[in-house]
């Protein structure tokens, strides 16, 4: 007999917690065993397949995570910084795997994962699809072929609603760069510019935010030299790729050791 993994969805009202629930659900290797909402949420109490405008799935949206955790074997979390330490701490009680899409993360608050991962897997990525994180090995090739004649600026665009800049993308890609030319993206890192600058630093990476109606989630990583210039482009049209990915960093994480992964471990695109 196969052993199907059960799932718990946090921020299940959430434009990815709806997306997640519906790719748990529409798949045969996994199956739903619980949905989480903030206590005061209109969801919390309602069947979730009823809350989402279907029919009911016999899952009810709850506000207590451990009691939903100690039933599941994963824990998907598409949701606010503070929420997933939280859940990063009862998930790693439960032993379930958390796989970890929210960004906007702080350095601290990263680093306060630590504890939680070493009771559990956790496999985290600010974005979790396929293309960005071919993306991010391409990204890091390029910057070590070139020198810094070529200006490295990456830019990105979302939706009206999003809270967080640069995305975790834009910051995941701005990291591959920097590593691909050997130096501490902390060093080099140039967000916001505004009013009177002062011209570009050789060997800077700079950060652009768009925000806009519903785009997805568009990057480019711009190569720009005298006389050319290279751009490397992502562009998402659909939050499918994000909830699919999520589910296979799910199901990759059973029976993995504690510890702290990230998509390209779970993807087999890990260097060395
Ligand atoms: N890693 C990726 O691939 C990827 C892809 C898309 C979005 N994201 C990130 O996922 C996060 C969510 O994005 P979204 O567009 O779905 O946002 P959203 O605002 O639509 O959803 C967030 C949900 O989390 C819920 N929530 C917040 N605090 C909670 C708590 N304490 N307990 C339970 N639920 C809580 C909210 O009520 C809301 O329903 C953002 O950080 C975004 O950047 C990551
Ligand atoms: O919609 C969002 O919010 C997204 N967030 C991730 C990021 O910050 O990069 C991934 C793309 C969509």
């Amino acid at each position: 007999m196969t052993h199907t993994p059960g799932i718990v969805i946090t921020g299940a009202s959430g434009r990815m917690g709806q997306m997640l629930i519906k790719t748990v659900l529409d798949s045969d290797k996994a199956q739903l065993v619980g949905a989480i909402e903030r206590t005061g949420h209109e969801w919390v109490g309602q069947d979730v397949g009823v809350a989402m405008g279907g029919a009911p799935i016999g899952v009810l949206v709850s506000d207590d995570p451990l009691e939903a955790f100690a039933k599941a074997q994963a824990v998907i979390d598409f949701t606010a910084p503070k929420a997933t330490l939280e859940f990063a701490a009862l998930a790693a009680q439960a032993r379930c795997v958390h796989v970890i899409g929210t960004t906007g993360m702080s350095d601290d608050e990263i680093a306060a994962l630590e504890p939680a991962s070493r009771h559990a897997a956790i496999v985290r990525a600010g974005n979790m699809s396929l293309g960005v994180n071919l993306l991010v090995q391409l990204t890091k090739k390029v910057a070590a072929a070139l020198d810094e004649d070529f200006d490295i600026e990456v830019i990105e665009a979302h939706h009206h609603h999003k809270v967080d800049a640069p995305s975790g993308t834009a910051l995941m890609l701005g990291e591959a760069a920097a590593e691909g030319r050997g130096v501490d993206l902390n060093d080099v890192s140039d967000r916001g510019r505004d009013g009177i600058t002062g011209a570009r630093k050789c060997g800077d990476i700079g950060f652009t935010a768009i925000r806009g109606g519903d785009i997805v989630g568009e990057h480019d990583v711009l190569f720009a030299a005298a006389g050319e210039r290279i751009v490397l482009r992502h562009m998402a049209t659909d939050r499918a790729i994000f909830a699919r990915g999520a589910l296979k960093a799910a199901l990759w994480g059973q029976g993995k050791a504690p510890g702290a992964y990230d998509m390209l471990d779970v993807l087999g695109l890990s260097e060395g």
